[in-house]
């Protein structure tokens, strides 16, 4: 039976970072902070809460199983490390827990495993059915097969992609200050504690995020931000509080519940949630307005990042925060404009764009980016720098290299600036077989081989401003660039979309 009181059973991520698992010199674990995380774990399951629990702490613990000072530089030597401590981790967390008569499972992810659809769904599925079954599942990155292109890097990040998975409720990043601070509270005595944000780009201006962190872990503040900006974006309240008291995670849950804003009306979304979660209409909009009539309640200490009132979709989150791109499409100003309002629904025409960047194969995710104009700004050039004004059908053989340069699979992921061509000659036995290496990344198969045309682009000149997947190949995309969406099919055979990339996510508007 679910002993709910006050407020209703929610689904909840906890992050516990390195430096509040082991002690940053002597690399022990500190067990009274750990106790403490289960013992909060366990009674926040007695509530009726589903719980997760990210924690990091491997390569920590491997320093103290192996009685190193410091993490290795190399990667093989981390990775081997993380091995070392990862069965000892989950060990130590799971006799804690079992003193309670808690069941955990450990959950080992890459981004590898969730940019297929089908595996993230697969991973989805996993959590759902854990936590039915009242287990806690205890997540880290898999760090022993991580490399650079899979990797989360932090898991302030495999944290917030986690409560987007399972559309949590609330994530709560444990770290070893309390919040977020206008400064470093250690060495700054004016630093102050911001309580509430409802703007995280407003907020980055405004406190310094590189002075906090340790030498163990691999985040800090600014990872913490990001980590906000992909949860809040999938509609998970966020909140940065210190690991030395997580009994306040149910204070603070409390206080939100009391003190619940006006009710947002949002449109329905698809999101099918995984718990009993409170309305979406009940989004917190402010932390300041209160609808109880009962007696204000303490604010335990702590940071909180409000919610999207309307949540990217499912499909969306996982384009922009899960898939690795594979490559960038050049966009004109004009389509920018488009792509960032609502109606446009995340659709690009083929006449936006101005060139591309990189292999890919259609299904896979690129990034959309803007050229910056010298002045800083963005304008609607080309990508070799001249206006760009889209070619008329019959110009384009003429416009056309008759012989493009075969670039090598290998840099699926990279700019061109990192395109090494293959081969003049190119044997397409060759590029078979970078194909095939490459496999497990993307979505490319042989059928796939893309021929690329050099588009001379100076990466600084770029700007990142959203993702989508796209729905031609990187070559086809090259050939229909600027053009109107009626002429796809004469030039590529078929056209299955008029749109060249759909499920656009714009995380940085037009000035
Ligand atoms: N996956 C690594 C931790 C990586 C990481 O993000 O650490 P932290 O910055 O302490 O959260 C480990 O288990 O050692």
């Amino acid at each position: 039976m679910v002993k709910i009181r006050n407020g209703h059973p929610c689904t909840i991520v906890i992050k516990l970072g390195t430096s509040s698992i082991v002690h940053e010199t002597t690399h022990q674990p500190l067990l009274s902070t750990l106790s403490a995380v289960v013992e909060t774990v366990v009674h926040l399951r007695s509530q009726g809460h589903k719980v997760v629990l990210v924690s990091s702490g491997a390569i920590g613990v491997g320093l103290q199983r192996m009685d190193m000072a410091s993490r290795p530089k190399s990667l093989s030597g981390k990775q081997a490390l993380a091995a070392i401590g990862q069965g000892r981790l989950i060990a130590l967390w799971d006799n804690l827990f079992g003193q309670l008569g808690q069941p955990i499972a450990q959950v080992l992810l890459t981004r590898g495993d969730i940019s297929d659809r089908t595996r993230y769904l697969n991973a989805v599925n996993t959590f759902k059915e854990l936590l039915s079954m009242g287990v806690v599942p205890i997540v880290n990155e898999n760090d022993t097969v991580s490399v650079s292109e899979i990797k989360f890097g932090d898991n302030d990040t495999l944290s917030a992609i986690t409560s987007s998975m399972i559309h949590a409720d609330y994530l709560f990043l444990l770290t070893d200050v309390d919040g977020l601070y206008t400064s470093n509270p250690r060495k700054d005595p004016t630093a102050r504690q911001i309580e509430v944000v409802t703007s995280i780009s407003a907020i980055r201006k405004e406190v310094s995020t590189t002075t906090l962190g340790s030498s163990l872990g691999t985040g800090g503040m600014e990872t913490k931000l990001i980590a906000a900006e992909i949860a809040t974006a999938a509609g998970v309240i966020t909140i940065i509080l210190s690991s030395k008291h997580p009994d306040n995670i149910y204070g603070i849950i409390q206080y939100y519940n009391r003190h619940l804003p006006k009710p947002v009306s949002v449109p329905p979304t698809p999101r099918e949630p995984l718990s009993g979660r409170t309305s979406p209409t009940m989004r917190i909009e402010s932390a300041n307005v209160s609808r109880s009539p009962s007696p204000i309640l303490t604010r335990p200490p702590h940071t909180m990042f409000t919610a999207a009132n309307v949540p990217m979709r499912d499909l969306k989150s996982w384009t922009s925060h899960t898939l690795f791109p594979s490559g960038s499409v050049i966009i004109d100003s004009g389509a920018h404009h488009v792509l960032s309002r609502r109606e446009s629904g995340g659709r690009l025409l083929a006449a936006g764009v101005l060139g591309v960047i990189g292999a890919f194969a259609s299904g896979q995710a690129v990034r959309i980016v803007i050229q910056r104009k010298p002045d800083g700004s963005t304008s609607p050039q080309d990508a070799d720098g001249t206006e760009h004004t889209a070619p008329r059908l019959d110009e384009l053989a003429t416009t056309r290299p008759t012989t493009p340069t075969l670039f090598a699979a290998s840099s699926l992921s990279s700019s061109v600036t990192s395109l090494e061509p293959l081969t003049r000659s190119g044997s397409s036995t060759d590029l078979a077989e970078n194909m095939t290496a490459l496999k497990p990344l993307g979505h490319a198969t042989e059928d796939d081989v893309v021929l690329v045309e050099k588009t001379e682009v100076d990466e600084s000149d770029l700007v990142e401003v959203g993702r989508g997947l796209a729905n031609y190949n990187s070559a086809q995309i090259t050939r229909v660039k600027g053009l109107n969406s009626t002429y796809l099919s004469q030039v590529l055979g078929y056209a299955d979309s008029e749109y060249v990339v759909e499920n656009i996510t714009i995380r940085v508007p037009p000035l």
